[in-house]
């Protein structure tokens, strides 16, 4: 099962549909496939390093960032079905010009977990899809929407293997390139994750600045009081690599706001949104350490929320923590 079998065979649901969803995600998909083939040479095409500006973020971009970024815009124009793009590597959203618009926003992170690229650790593409709200001009507002609006999310792992994960609503995907037939060929059908988890990821070296609640929620992994066994903490310090280990063997990924970040560090649109979309569709949840993540209304394009996700048990523990410290306060 190719992965355009599997979009086509999502679209034969909808007698009424002409395709553009396949369209938009077979370019998505080129996008991936180009970059993969970038991040595999990195060393070699002399990929490696800083470009020599800084992005909106105020973080210094790296070769990849930047082309990563001109892969992905260019793919998503010539579909012809895009009219606004939002990238972590422009400043201002990308209104496609009329000749070329079509029904569909895109909102993405053309390479995650860049601190990990010129170590060769993995790394990858994340994305959420929105419709324009009532067809019209496409508007602002068409990508400041709840998370829960997206028609679609995913990500692209480019990792010892290269993963697509895909949910357009019903269910969660993976699909691994073949390099020989140059094809994502469906390797995960239906992920669900685990209802609870041996495993916590976060940055610890955040530790001293956190709130009452992660601090006691981190507590409680290393020294569980109810007699359960400790969890492990595993950190890759890509958010693409460690959501895909949680999905697949459960557990939990934070990155909660502190004293130095109330906001954490991790943007709404292109990274909280795409994942969290991902983790309710395979059974998990995702928390703001307020509110159910998708639940959230964005104000502007590159804002940051706090962000716990992973197995439905052990957020609801989470979710438990910061009840019990609101009651309190
Ligand atoms: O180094 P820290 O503070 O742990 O942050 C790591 C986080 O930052 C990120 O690298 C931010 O994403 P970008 O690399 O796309 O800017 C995430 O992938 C990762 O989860
Ligand atoms: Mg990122
Ligand atoms: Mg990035």
């Amino acid at each position: 099962m190719t992965i355009t079998r599997h979009v086509l065979n999502e679209q034969s649901k909808y007698p009424e549909s002409r395709g553009d969803f396949s369209i938009l995600l077979s370019h998505i998909v080129l996008g991936c496939k180009f970059v993969c083939s970038a991040v595999n040479k990195a060393g070699l095409a002399k990929l490696i390093g800083l470009a020599g500006e800084t992005n909106v973020q105020g973080e210094e971009q790296k070769k990849l960032d930047v082309l990563s970024n001109e892969v992905f815009v260019k793919a998503l124009v010539s579909s012809g079905r895009t009219s606004i793009l939002v990238s972590e590597e422009d400043e201002e959203a990308t209104f496609v010009e009329p000749s070329k618009r079509g029904k569909y926003c895109v909102v993405f992170d053309p390479l995650d977990g860049s601190s990990n690229i010129d170590c060769g650790v993995s790394i990858g593409t994340i994305f959420g899809i929105y419709m324009i709200k009532d067809g019209g001009e496409p508007v602002l507002e068409d990508v400041l929407q709840p998370g829960k609006q997206m028609v679609a999310a995913g990500y692209c792992m480019y990792g010892s293997s290269c993963t697509f994960v895909l949910s357009t609503g019903s269910g969660v995907h993976g699909f691994t390139l073949d390099p020989s037939l140059g094809e994502f060929i469906m390797t995960h059908p239906d992920i669900k994750i685990p209802k609870k988890g041996k495993i916590y990821s976060v940055n610890e070296g955040n530790a001293k600045n956190w709130d009452g609640p992660t601090t006691k929620y981190v507590e409680k992994c290393k020294f569980p009081t109810d007699g359960s066994s400790p969890k492990s903490l595993r950190y890759i310090g890509s958010m693409v690599a460690d959501v895909h280990r949680t999905l697949l063997y459960g557990g939990v990924f934070l990155y909660p706001g502190d004293k130095k970040s109330p906001n954490g560090k991790l943007r709404v649109l292109y990274e909280v949104f795409p994942m969290s979309f991902l983790m309710e569709q395979a059974g998990g949840q995702a928390f703001t350490g307020k509110e159910r993540a998708l639940d959230l209304v964005p104000i502007k394009i590159h804002e940051r929320s706090p962000i716990f996700l992973g197995s439905y048990d052990d957020v609801e523990e989470i979710k438990a923590l910061y009840a019990a410290d609101q009651k309190a306060a």
